[in-house]
């Protein structure tokens, strides 16, 4: 596996790598990030480049968000690369990535004004801006994100359609812990006590989902549904937002006949998790 630092460097390797499938990540690494690596390196076969980027990228991180606190784990994180069947890594330094004078960037004004993007403003400004700066740098065919940051993934596609980048997105399943709590890198922000509280928030969901299966189809009772449960079992939780969308335009639906999705963020103390579950029949 090769680790590149630099762009300089990436250019040159991008003229003699062929067909290449792309993991962008922020680093700190854990079996969520593995399995869309492994996903990749499925859909690559023996020909094809498996190639990942490891960047805290400060444009989506709000003033008073955790940029400086986040966890920054490179060494763990190249042996995961390698073991889950990485051939390169892009590891480039922030000065690397963004001119000291940059004066162009991103806006996205529909998708990102819900859920996440509404109590964090400009994060999926600062996520499609260096995404699209990592397309540019790598020029994958393919890219791989997780279901886990379901906005991000619609805002992705939106990205792609609207600005052309010629490469075709796929969506990868949460991968959980045993209890069902979605692997993030912030869980180890949780205390003791909060993360025996945080697998909560999927039981929460699932009986909510259980419940629309069931022929519940009111966004108004699947809500008290969850709400029931997160304050049985997660008091040590502030809830960011619960909302129940449509899974593609994420507007609000009243009623969820088929392609809904429930979506939360959840504050334990100074960890936000996010967790989410689809509605499709
Ligand atoms: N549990 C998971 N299952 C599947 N994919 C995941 C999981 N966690 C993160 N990903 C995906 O990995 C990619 C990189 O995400 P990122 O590096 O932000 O990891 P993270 O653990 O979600 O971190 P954070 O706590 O900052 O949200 C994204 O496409 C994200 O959706
Ligand atoms: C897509 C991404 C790597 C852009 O910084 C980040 O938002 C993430 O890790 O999900
Ligand atoms: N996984 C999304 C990156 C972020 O929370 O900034």
């Amino acid at each position: 596996m090769t680790l590149i630092e630099t762009v300089k460097e990436l250019r040159a390797w991008r003229k003699a790598a062929g067909r290449v499938i792309f993991v962008p990540t922020m680093g700190a690494l854990h079996e969520g990030h593995a399995s869309l690596i492994r996903e990749a390196r499925q859909m690559a076969g023996p020909e094809a480049t498996v190639a990942s980027s490891i960047f805290v990228n400060p444009l989506q991180f709000g003033p008073n968000e955790d940029f400086d606190r986040y966890p920054r784990t490179l060494e763990a994180d190249l042996a995961l690369c390698q073991e889950a069947g990485a051939d390169m890594v892009f590891a480039p330094t922030v000065p690397e990535v963004y001119h000291a004078d940059r004066s162009i960037q991103i806006l996205e004004s529909s998708l990102s004004k819900a859920l996440c993007g509404a109590s964090r403003p400009g994060h999926f400004d600062g996520v499609c801006t260096v995404v699209a700066k990592l397309f540019n740098l790598v020029q994958p065919d393919e890219a791989v994100f997780g279901k886990k940051d379901y906005q991000q993934l619609a805002i992705i596609r939106r990205l792609v359609r609207d600005l052309n980048f010629p490469v075709e997105i796929h969506g990868i399943e949460t991968v959980r812990e045993a209890d069902g709590l979605a692997m993030s890198s912030r869980n180890r922000y949780l205390s003791a006590a909060e993360r025996a509280q945080a697998p909560a928030l999927y039981a929460a969901l699932s009986q909510a989902r259980a419940a629309w299966k069931d022929g519940v189809t009111g966004s108004r009772r699947l809500l008290e549904i969850l709400h029931q449960t997160l304050a049985a079992s997660a008091s040590l939780g502030r809830k960011d937002y619960i909302s129940i969308v449509d899974r593609h335009t994420l507007q609000p639906l009243d009623l969820v006949q088929n392609n809904g999705l429930i979506a939360l963020a959840v504050f334990f103390d100074k960890a936000r998790l996010i967790d989410n579950v689809e509605l499709i029949r």
